[in-house]
């Protein structure tokens, strides 16, 4: 218990550790409400990452949100984010923008020279995802999509008890991640861009891109085609944005793979007035037993691999650092990430990293998911006007 109390303390307010010689600079493009957990915080405690610069449209509220995380350039106004893009004292930068975004403010920033983390998913098509990958691989420089949670130790080792052969081959995965109606206004404003056809929304989109990449992390494989797909609209039914999805992937070996996402879960029982629990699990079924890995998305908050063998007992474990040692016990999925990034741009070589045309053949799955539902997929990503 103590050591939990320590983790989330630790999670919330890590030290501030002095930087070297050859930090890398971040520019951050909106003063997105992920931005502390997504870089801001895990900057604090690398000796080679800092946020210098933040941009956002809204003079007041970049004012507030740079004073409120120390940071010491800002950009405002209609041209901000370019203006941020110019700032020759800037090496990365943070996207964290609507997804119908990404793509046009990434391949502006790689044309800057600079590297790129880029919130999920990278692009709203396929074909974005390649151009942007491409055209880093050309200049050298690094591109990640923010898949933030495969860089945490508890997914490694999930993946290697499934992968061991202690319960046979798998026969199908299950991974959810959906947000009870009840506290879904937490999590999601009325006006989200989530909720934005236009803007890249859906939460195929949003919640889907983790469940759809645990699928494929865990097995080691795509899907060979998508079975059934289901989506639900949203109550306030914008046109084309999922609130649910549920779809039924086909993978090599005659695997099974499930995914549920949902923006706003509905209650059960009369009236639907029973509120059902957060589901955030990925649920692995192989021959000889399950291995299960609760809270998948945010593993660093508590996480706990449950190992079910037909035969024999039941057991546990919860992974917070890596084997070899690297890592804390408190680091974020957020801060694992951002090691591996900062690494891949000083030239080392990170703990893990995707291929580089992960994104793209996420993205693929993601379209297919979307046609098998009778949806279509998103639009193409908002181009930047040339006053930007
Ligand atoms: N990795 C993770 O765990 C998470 C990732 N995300 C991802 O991060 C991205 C941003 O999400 P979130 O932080 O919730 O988003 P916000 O609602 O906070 O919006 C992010 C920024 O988008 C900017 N923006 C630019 N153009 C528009 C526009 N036309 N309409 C609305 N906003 C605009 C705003 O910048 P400005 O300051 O200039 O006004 C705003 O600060 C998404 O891609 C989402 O998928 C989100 C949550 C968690
Ligand atoms: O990346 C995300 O993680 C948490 C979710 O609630 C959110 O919608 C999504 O953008």
């Amino acid at each position: 218990m103590f050591d939990t109390m320590m983790r989330l303390f630790h999670m919330g307010s890590p030290p501030t550790v002095p930087k070297g010689k050859t930090t890398v600079r971040f520019g951050m493009l909106g003063a997105a409400r992920i931005g502390p957990a997504g870089l801001i915080l895990p900057a604090r405690s690398h000796a080679e990452a800092v946020v210098v610069a933040v941009a956002s449209r809204d003079t007041a509220k970049v004012t507030a949100y740079a004073k409120k995380h120390r940071i010491p350039r800002t950009y405002d106004g209609t041209n901000c984010y370019e203006s941020l893009l110019k700032d020759p004292e800037v090496d990365a930068v943070y996207i964290a923008l609507p997804n119908g975004l990404h793509h046009s403010w990434a391949l502006r920033a790689l044309n800057h020279g600079k590297h790129v983390l880029v919130e999920k998913p990278m692009a709203n098509t396929a074909e974005e995802c390649r151009e942007l990958i491409s055209l880093a691989e050309s200049k050298g420089l690094v591109l990640l999509e923010a898949i933030h949670y495969t860089f945490h130790p508890a997914l490694q080792r999930f993946k290697e008890i499934v992968a061991s052969g202690e319960l046979g081959a798998i026969k199908r995965v299950k991974a959810e991640f959906a947000v009870p109606s009840i506290i879904s206004g937490l999590f999601f404003l009325k006006d989200d861009v989530r909720f934005d056809f236009s803007l890249g929304g859906g939460v195929m989109m949003d919640m889907g891109v983790y469940s759809l990449s645990a699928i494929r992390y865990v097995t080691s494989n795509n899907p060979v085609k998508v079975g059934e797909a289901t989506a639900i609209g949203h109550a306030g039914d914008p046109p084309n944005i999922d609130k649910s999805m549920n779809a039924h992937l086909v993978l090599p070996s005659s695997v099974s793979g499930d995914l549920y996402v949902d923006f706003s879960m509905p209650g059960w029982g009369p009236f639907g007035m029973i509120p059902r629990a957060l589901k955030t699990a990925i649920i692995v079924e192989l021959e000889e037993g399950t291995v299960e890995l609760s809270n998948f998305p945010l593993p660093h908050i508590f996480n706990t691999i449950t190992i079910r063998p037909k035969v024999g007992k039941k057991r546990t474990e919860s992974v917070y650092r890596f084997k070899d040692g690297r890592g804390e016990e408190w680091w974020t999925t957020y801060r694992y990430q951002l090691e591996a990034f900062i690494d891949r741009v000083q030239g080392r070589s990170p703990q893990t990293w995707p291929s580089s045309d992960e994104p793209a053949i996420q993205m693929e799955w993601v379209d297919e998911i979307y046609r098998a539902a009778g949806m279509p997929r998103r639009p193409n990503s908002v181009p930047i006007a040339p006053s930007n």
